[in-house]
């Protein structure tokens, strides 16, 4: 097996790569399916090999879908810990910082990872994955704000029934399962203790504080390169952040202008996906250059 785990677009042509040499995938980036979801899954059906989800969410949607046939899937719930800003307004949200941002509640990740989990738009790209990864309708896809991070996804059957995956946010866990699948190795880990979580809580997520989830979902919805457009904007946005070269805020706003100027297409081949990623990222990189700090 072929672990996908480094951070943005960069992953995509080894992951393909290592898909075209017969291997099975464990995958951790995401940006993979964001932007060629398509052309990758189909050379995984065209290879016969398997890919195995090593996001954490996605791990748990892989085991609930267990609990049952495909076509008795009602939707797929994502949950999101609403990262380090939950409960902002839009105002709040112009006058917070990089450290912050980079304090997310829950997990211990990369800084790209981390601020994508601050705007949600790493939820919008989580929904994005499940669509290819499941071959779920985006109409069937939904997201949950679930602060405690003990519920990693559910799936909900036409029967009414609901099968969640619980744990400890570990992401040794899903590691372990997507390299020891259909296995389940032994693990150091505490037992996730339910008496002393007390409570779970689940919100519907804020949109208007953080439009990034829309973003996605309209970039899904539009199809094409849409998506690879959304990836690459966010992509130099956030780095533009990190180099504290712009607000918080303005990072949704790149994205949103971004998709916005640029055609759309179809991303039947991979040389349109990377066309549409070079073109976002130079207009993208125009946006930043022109924000105006607050
Ligand atoms: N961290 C987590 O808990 C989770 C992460 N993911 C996903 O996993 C991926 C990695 O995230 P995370 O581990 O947090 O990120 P990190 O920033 O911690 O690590 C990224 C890694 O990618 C490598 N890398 C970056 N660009 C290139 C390149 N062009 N060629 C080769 N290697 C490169 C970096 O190498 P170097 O250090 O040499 O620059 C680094 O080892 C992301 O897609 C993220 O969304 C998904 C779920 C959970
Ligand atoms: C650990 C993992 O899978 C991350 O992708 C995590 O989901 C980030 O948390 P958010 O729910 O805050 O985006
Ligand atoms: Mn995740």
């Amino acid at each position: 097996m072929t672990v996908s785990a480094i951070v943005g677009a960069a992953g995509l042509k080894p992951t393909l790569a290592a898909i075209m040499a017969g291997k099975d995938v464990g995958l951790a980036n995401k940006e993979t399916l964001v932007m060629a979801g398509r052309i990758v899954m189909d050379a995984v059906a065209a290879q016969g090999v398997r890919m195995l989800p090593v996001d954490s969410e996605h791990s748990a949607i892989f085991q609930a879908l267990q609990a049952g046939r495909r076509e008795d899937v009602k939707k797929i719930i994502l949950t999101a810990s609403g990262g380090p800003f939950r409960g902002k307004t839009p105002e709040q949200l112009q006058r917070v910082t990089m450290e912050d941002a980079l304090n997310h509640p829950k997990w211990k990740m990369g800084r790209k990872i981390s601020i994508d989990s601050a705007t949600l738009m790493n939820k919008g790209l989580e929904v994005i994955e499940a669509k290819w990864l499941f071959g779920t309708p985006v109409d069937d896809i939904e997201v949950l704000v679930h602060p405690q991070s003990i519920v990693h996804s559910l799936v909900e059957f036409q029967d009414g029934s609901v099968i969640a995956q619980l744990g400890i946010p570990d992401m040794r866990i899903p590691i372990t399962y997507a390299l020891s699948y259909p296995e389940r190795l032994a693990l150091p880990l505490p037992s996730l203790n339910l008496a002393e979580c007390a409570r779970l809580d689940f919100y519907q997520p804020d949109r208007r504080s953080f439009p990034a989830l829309d973003l996605a979902f309209d970039a899904l919805r539009s199809g094409g390169v849409q998506p690879a457009v959304l990836n690459a904007a966010n992509e130099i946005a956030v780095e533009a952040f990190l180099q504290d070269r712009i607000d918080f805020t303005s990072i949704v706003d790149i994205v949103s202008s971004t998709m916005d100027r640029m055609q759309g297409g179809s991303e039947e081949n991979l040389e349109d996906i990377l066309e549409a990623d070079v073109e976002a990222r130079r207009r993208a990189s125009v946006l930043s250059g022109l924000a105006v700090r607050r």
